[in-house]
C-alpha cells in the first residue's frame, strides 16, 4: 500500500489524477501532497477542493512519498528537476507524465540512479476512465513498474509498453480525448444548424458516443464491421460517410495522430540534446 503520493506541478493533469485516486479511495486527502511553481491560486484550488496537503517547500512535499509525480509542462522540467534533486529519497519512484521527455533525460538531470517511470494518462482520469500507457526507465525494475501500474489503475486502464512507443501513444491516447471532443463539437454545430434544441442535442450526442464506445468494448467487433451494420445501402449513413470520404476525413485523422506523435518526438529531442551536453 502507499503511504504518500506527491505531485510536483499542480495543473490539470495533476488534478485529474488526484480526483481519480480520491474517488477510488486509493489514498486519503492527507496522503497526497502537492507543490507548484508560482501559481499559488492553483495550489489553493487543489487544497480547497480536495483537502490535499500543499507547500511551496519541495523538500516537505517530497519527504516520505512512495511516488513523486512530475506533472509540469516539458519546458519547465529542467528547473523542476534541479529544484527537487536534493530531496529525492532512496527507493522513491519518480513518475513523469510529461509528453516527450525521456527517462534518461530525467535521470541525467537528477544525477541519481532513482527509478524513473513514465506514464501517459489522459484527462479522463478525472472520472476513473483514463487509458494510461506505462514505461520504465533503465533504473526501474518490475516491482517499480507494478507499483506505478497499481496507482494508475485507480484512474482507469493501464498498459505497460516500451518507452520508444510512448511518442506514438501520446499522439493516440494522451491527446486522444481532444479528437473525440473535436468531433462532438462538430456534431453540436450540425445539430444547431438543423435547429435542434441544444439540451436535447447534447444528450443525444453524448449517448451516441457512450453507446458506440460500449459497443466497441462489449462486442469486440472491428469498428469497420460495426460501421457496416449501420450503413444501409443507399441510406442516410452511406450518404454521410461518403461525405466524410469526400473530405478525406480518415486520412486527416491518421495525419492528426501521426503529427501529435511527431510533436512528442520533437519535444523529446530538445531535451535529449540538452542532457547530452551536460554529460
Ligand atoms: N493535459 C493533458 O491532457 C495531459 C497532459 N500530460 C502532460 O502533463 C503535463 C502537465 O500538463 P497540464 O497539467 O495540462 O499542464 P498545466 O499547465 O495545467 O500544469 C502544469 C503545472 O506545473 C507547474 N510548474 C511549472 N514549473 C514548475 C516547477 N519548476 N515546479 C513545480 N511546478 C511547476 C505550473 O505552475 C502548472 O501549475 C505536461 O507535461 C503534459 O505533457 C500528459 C497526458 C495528458
Ligand atoms: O498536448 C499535450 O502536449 C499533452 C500531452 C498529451 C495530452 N496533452
Amino acid at each position: 500500500m502507499f503511504k504518500k503520493v506527491s505531485f510536483v506541478g499542480a495543473g490539470s493533469m495533476a488534478e485529474a489524477i488526484i480526483t481519480g485516486m480520491l474517488a477510488k479511495g486509493f489514498l486519503k486527502s492527507n496522503e497526497i501532497s502537492v507543490t507548484n511553481k508560482e501559481n499559488k491560486e492553483r495550489l489553493e484550488r487543489l487544497v480547497n477542493l480536495y483537502q490535499v496537503d500543499s507547500s511551496s517547500d519541495r523538500g516537505k512535499v517530497i519527504k516520505g512519498a512512495d511516488i513523486v509525480i512530475l506533472s509540469m509542462k516539458p519546458k519547465d522540467i529542467k528547473d523542476a528537476l534541479h529544484a527537487i534533486k536534493g530531496y529525492i529519497e532512496p527507493n522513491q519512484i519518480v513518475v513523469s507524465v510529461l509528453a516527450g521527455v525521456s527517462t534518461d533525460y530525467i535521470s541525467v538531470e537528477l544525477g541519481l540512479n532513482a527509478p524513473v517511470v513514465r506514464a501517459m494518462p489522459n484527462t479522463s482520469a478525472t472520472i476513473g476512465c483514463s487509458a494510461t500507457a506505462i514505461a520504465g526507465g533503465k533504473y526501474a525494475n518490475n516491482e517499480h513498474i507494478e507499483k506505478v501500474k497499481e496507482l494508475f489503475q485507480t484512474i482507469g486502464t493501464t498498459a505497460v509498453v516500451d518507452e520508444a512507443d510512448l511518442h506514438a501513444i501520446t499522439g493516440l491516447s494522451g491527446s486522444g480525448p481532444a479528437y473525440i471532443y473535436y468531433f462532438a463539437e462538430a456534431m453540436e454545430q450540425a445539430a444547431k444548424d438543423a435547429g435542434i434544441n441544444e439540451e436535447v442535442a447534447k444528450e443525444l450526442i453524448i449517448q451516441t458516443f457512450v453507446g458506440a464506445a460500449q459497443m466497441l468494448k462489449t462486442t469486440k467487433e472491428e469498428p469497420a464491421v460495426l460501421r457496416k451494420k449501420i450503413t444501409s445501402p443507399g441510406g442516410t449513413t452511406q450518404a454521410g460517410v461518403e461525405t466524410l470520404e469526400k473530405y478525406k476525413s480518415q486520412e486527416a485523422l491518421i495525419a492528426c495522430i501521426k503529427q501529435a506523435g511527431a510533436r512528442s518526438v520533437e519535444l523529446g529531442s530538445a531535451f535529449q540534446a540538452r542532457s547530452s551536453t551536460l554529460k
